[in-house]
């Protein structure tokens, strides 16, 4: 065991792994990471920021010859004579320990009270198509509280397409790029009714559901049809504090969810897999959840005892996504779109009467998180 001091490091090594303390985090690397993540000009190529070395050749019981710190940087000799060097804030960032602490995406998890207390400002048409601090703001709103809206924009189909292409591409699907739909049962759906729908995220039954969702009311000519609105997050959040084991269970069960359709022309059969809660098991952060009574399939997946103990928890989160203090309702009219996140916050509708007739889209995940990365927004 080596030991070496500088004022805000310590570092011991053992037989495979290191152990350094800065800046007040302990963090252990094993040695066939450090060789791997070595940023060399040979091991790492900086102009694709892709790595060059081949870690199947790394032998997996490597130990460095010799390693030797200053206030920065650690240095680390390999038996080949290669030398790594880190600069100890950079390891401290991308140490296990360090992510462990931080989460992934920060957010202010809210209930009805917290997001009208928040008054948090909705876009104007006009500046979030020119001016790109407009949108970053837009999105970073939507990053913290998984809702935003834009509002005077014009209440046709081609303006709100015109708007998510400065957010994210389209996700198509069997829906069409963008829909244009109204209580005409047009497709096998509740959706296409003028029900009211309880409290869902959309597209469970794909593999992968629907990053974002975009709603925006063209016309309604008559009554009810307001937006529920509910923080997913929230929720589970409460259950996480109330009844660790049931988020546990929530978070380890996988379930189905399908969507048969055949009406007119429409032939479709979509099955997703995955847990209501999915959580990254490091730190136990949700990031998604895939809620819909409506799509839930046959549960088959898990056995008789645990089947019962599943709906306990079911009806635990079910409870506290139904307080009325947690339900955020609003009126969706003519040139107010309201982009969701629909791995975050549930949606539902009022039933109506009369004409209505609501545009939207599904938009991709990955290219939302780009546009708000490149705008530099932590995402
Ligand atoms: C949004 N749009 C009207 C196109 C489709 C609605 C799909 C509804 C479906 N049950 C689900 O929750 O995924
Ligand atoms: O009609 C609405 O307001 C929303 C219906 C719905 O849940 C959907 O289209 O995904
Ligand atoms: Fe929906």
């Amino acid at each position: 065991m080596s030991c070496c001091m500088s004022r805000r490091l310590q570092q011991q090594s053992s037989c495979r792994t290191h152990k350094l303390s800065y800046g007040g985090l302990v963090m252990h690397f094993a040695y066939v990471w450090l060789r791997d993540h070595c940023h060399s000009a040979s091991c790492f190529n900086s102009k694709t920021n892709q790595r060059n070395l081949d870690t199947a050749n790394v032998e997996l019981n490597i130990r460095p010859a010799n390693t030797r710190v200053d206030d920065e940087n650690i240095f680390l000799t390999w038996p080949d004579g290669h030398v790594t060097r880190y600069n100890l804030s950079w390891l401290a960032q991308n140490s296990y320990e360090g992510q462990k602490q931080s989460a992934m995406q920060p957010h202010i998890i809210w209930n009805s009270d917290i997001y009208t207390s928040a008054k948090v400002p909705s876009a104007n048409w006009d500046k979030f198509m020119s001016c790109d601090d407009e949108l970053k703001k837009f999105l970073g709103r939507f990053l913290l509280y998984g809702i935003a809206f834009v509002e005077g924009v014009p209440p046709t189909v081609e303006a709100t397409e015109t708007l998510t292409q400065r957010v994210s591409l389209i996700r198509e699907t069997m829906y069409g790029k963008m829909w244009n739909f109204t209580s005409d049962f047009s497709r096998g759906d509740t959706a296409y009714t003028k029900l009211a729908l309880d409290r869902h995220t959309d597209t469970t039954y794909f593999q992968e559901p629907c990053g974002i969702q975009v709603f925006h009311c063209l016309r309604h000519e008559g009554t009810g049809g307001r937006t529920l609105l509910v923080d997913g997050f929230y929720s589970a959040d409460k259950v996480l504090q109330k009844t660790p084991e049931n988020f546990e269970l929530l978070a380890q069960v996988p379930i189905k969810h399908e969507y048969i359709e055949n009406v007119s022309d429409h032939h479709n059969h979509m099955i997703g897999i995955g847990p209501v809660l999915n959580v990254y098991p490091w730190n136990n952060e949700v990031y998604m959840i895939r809620y819909n009574n409506y799509d839930r399939a046959v549960i088959n997946t898990i056995p008789h005892d645990i089947v019962k103990r599943w709906y306990v928890a079911h009806r635990e989160l079910t409870t506290e996504l139904r307080k009325p203090e947690n339900e955020l309702w609003i009126k969706l009219k003519p040139g107010k779109v309201v982009f969701i996140d629909n791995w975050r916050v549930l949606h539902g509708r009022e039933s109506f009467t009369g004409l209505r007739q609501l545009c939207g889209c599904y938009l991709t995940r990955d290219d939302f998180l780009n546009t708000a990365r490149s705008l530099g927004l932590h995402a």
